[in-house]
């Protein structure tokens, strides 16, 4: 039997737990913050309380690889650990991992995280389309088989983007927008969602786009880099209904208080539904 496909899981967390994604990026100034050192110990600590905080309850945790990646194989050793533990306790998780490399290696990056059997098998992974959409082939077919997703990214959070992503294609499109009917085109005839996910900032005012690609949209850029979930009406238009908030020092500045997490994650769910609600 083929496995339930993502973009029907993601539906319904979001339906039942509600639209918000954690992200888990454990910088040096936040385990300082914590009272931890910046070391194994004290990733293991953070990360630990951020997934017993969270994982029972927000509808996806966002762990960022390369916060782990610093510490070396020890760091990805609690990377794995996050991941199992996270997904047992009923959320999916999302590795923020932003891959993007041509066709044969992008199929060793799909085998990491897109593999039943692998040990940081993720319920989906962040890549980069900007080596070519179809450069991301082998991990769309591998999330196919194994129900998970990918997300793609479209139009980034951070100011830099917008000379690549705004740049227009030899057929009139900007860059973004020849990526987001990519997207739409995988996911074309998928219900309720399809698995394949675009990446838009929450910050960027106006998306400027056709965002209407039938899966879900990850938004970072609420808290830190100054949006807030009123914002998203007027960044996602009609497609709004599909936005999964992405926000991490938003909510892990409120650690390590176990409480403080969770009252964090559980006011931004409120202002979501309410900005979602009230579009
Ligand atoms: O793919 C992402 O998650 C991502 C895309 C993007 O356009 N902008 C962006 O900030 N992110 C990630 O989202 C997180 C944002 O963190 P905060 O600004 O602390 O909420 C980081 O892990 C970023 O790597």
């Amino acid at each position: 039997m083929s496995p339930e496909p993502f973009g029907a899981r993601l539906r319904h967390a979001m339906d039942t737990r509600g639209p918000l994604c954690v992200g888990i990026d454990p910088h040096a100034s936040l385990l300082t913050a914590w009272g931890l050192n910046d070391d194994v110990a004290g990733l293991e600590r953070f990360t630990r309380t951020v997934v017993e905080a969270l994982a029972d309850r927000v509808a996806v945790l966002k762990p960022q690889s390369a916060f782990f990646e610093r510490f070396g194989s020890r760091g990805i050793a609690v990377l794995e650990k996050a991941v199992q533990e996270a997904r047992a306790a009923g959320a999916l998780v999302l590795m923020d991992a932003k891959r993007g490399d041509i066709g044969s290696t992008m199929g060793a990056y799909a085998a990491t995280y897109l593999e039943k059997d692998s040990p940081l098998f993720s319920d989906a992974v962040t890549v980069s389309p900007y080596l070519g959409f179809g450069s991301l082939r082998p991990a769309l077919d591998a999330a196919v088989l194994s129900g998970a997703g990918v997300f793609v990214l479209a139009l980034t959070s951070n100011p830099e983007g917008a000379e690549v992503q705004r740049a227009t294609a030899a057929d009139g499109r900007s860059l973004a927008q020849l990526m987001l009917d990519h997207m739409a085109a995988e996911n074309e005839g998928m219900t309720p969602l399809g698995s394949v996910g675009a990446v838009v900032g929450a910050t960027l005012g106006d998306a400027g786009a056709n965002l209407a690609i039938n899966g879900p949209l990850l938004a970072p850029g609420i808290g830190a880099q100054g949006a807030t979930p009123a914002d998203l009406p007027g960044v996602f238009g009609s497609s709004v209904g599909n936005v999964v908030p992405s926000v991490s020092r938003g909510v892990l500045s409120q650690g390590p208080d176990v409480a403080g997490l969770r009252e964090a994650a559980e006011r931004l769910t409120d202002e979501i539904r309410a900005a979602v609600a009230g579009s």
